[in-house]
């Protein structure tokens, strides 16, 4: 379409789709937002982030991505939704005003493109990249096992069948690279927010290890006024806490390589449901389920902005 107008942000869209309403969205905003190319994924599409910035240069930056998980439909859903409220609301939102007068946001929605349109061509339920191996048969890396933090420990699997398969080593994956690339070059990142579905969980490091993170105790409060922000919207009980202890050992994800690059408010969000529907959460869910994590990101945006 011509327009992000038509654009229904309570439905489920294709990677043409969310492309070309990347390209509309940017053009109607283009005071506050541009698209940035950082890489190309294994079967060749370009991997695009969203930066919203009100001037400045190489200020303290959020970074934010959806869809490592291709079958995790809500978070690229939902990253579109926060992407348009951030653009409609930064000019009355005080404290977004605040973030975005001193802070840099990057949104990266579709950070699993090749593994995202096999969901909608062959296979829904796919998980991992869709990268290859001459003699292997199986296809596929699980992105968030393909970080050097932790690499091949265990919580990841070496096997390639694996739907936790790290890879052949680490940032192997143009996706993984792309990321690390980016953020590194940038230098000033701050927080970092990787969102999944589902189980309902705001997690911080570690995964690779029990060990508690030096500020653990920092991150605990915020991930509890996190939650709290979020059930304030519609009621939706999430639990929170290191990845380790909360959940299990995963080895070589995303937040323990954004943490031990000096990302000290690295969190992992585990959106709705708890399984009733689980991937296939109706669309109907999809713009409560934003809203509520909108103001759990926006909560840790004004920590960040603050410490
Ligand atoms: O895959 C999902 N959820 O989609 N989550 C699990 C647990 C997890 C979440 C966040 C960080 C690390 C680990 C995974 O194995 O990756
Ligand atoms: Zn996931």
């Amino acid at each position: 379409e011509r327009s992000t107008s038509s654009f229904s942000y309570s439905s489920y869209h294709t990677l043409e789709e969310i492309y070309s309403w990347i390209d509309n969205f940017v053009a109607e905003h283009s005071n506050l937002v541009s698209k940035i190319h950082i890489g190309n994924s294994f079967e060749n599409r370009s991997i695009l982030v969203l930066k919203f910035s009100t001037g400045g240069s190489n200020r303290r930056a959020v970074w934010i991505d959806t869809g490592i998980h291709s079958r995790e439909w809500i978070t690229h859903a939902t990253g579109i939704w926060i992407s348009k409220k951030i653009a409609n609301t930064y000019g009355k939102d005080h404290v977004l005003k605040k973030i975005l007068n001193a802070m840099d946001i990057f949104i990266e929605i579709v950070t699993n493109p090749d593994g995202f349109a096999f969901t909608h061509s062959m296979n829904r339920l796919w998980r991992k990249n869709k990268s290859s191996q001459h003699g292997i048969a199986c296809i596929g890396v699980d992105l968030n096992r393909n970080w050097k933090i932790g690499f091949g420990g265990n919580g990841s699997n070496k096997n390639p069948c694996s739907e936790t398969y790290r890879g052949p080593s680490p940032e192997s994956e143009p996706e993984v690279a792309a990321i690390v690339g980016f953020i590194t070059s940038h230098g000033n990142f701050k927080a970092l927010i990787s969102i999944h579905s589902y189980s309902q969980m705001v997690m911080y490091p570690y995964g690779h290890s029990l060990e508690p993170v030096p500020n653990h105790e920092e991150l605990f409060n915020l991930a509890k006024d996190t939650v709290k922000a979020l059930h304030k919207v519609h009621g939706i009980e999430y639990i929170f806490g290191s990845i380790s202890t909360t959940l299990y050992t995963a080895s070589g994800i995303t937040v323990d390589w954004a943490y031990d690059s000096g990302i000290k408010y690295a969190f992992s969000f585990e959106l709705r449901d708890t399984g009733q529907y689980g991937f296939l959460l109706p669309a109907s869910q999809i713009v409560p389920t934003a809203q509520e994590t909108w103001m759990a990101i926006r909560t840790i945006m004004k920590h960040t902005l603050n410490h």
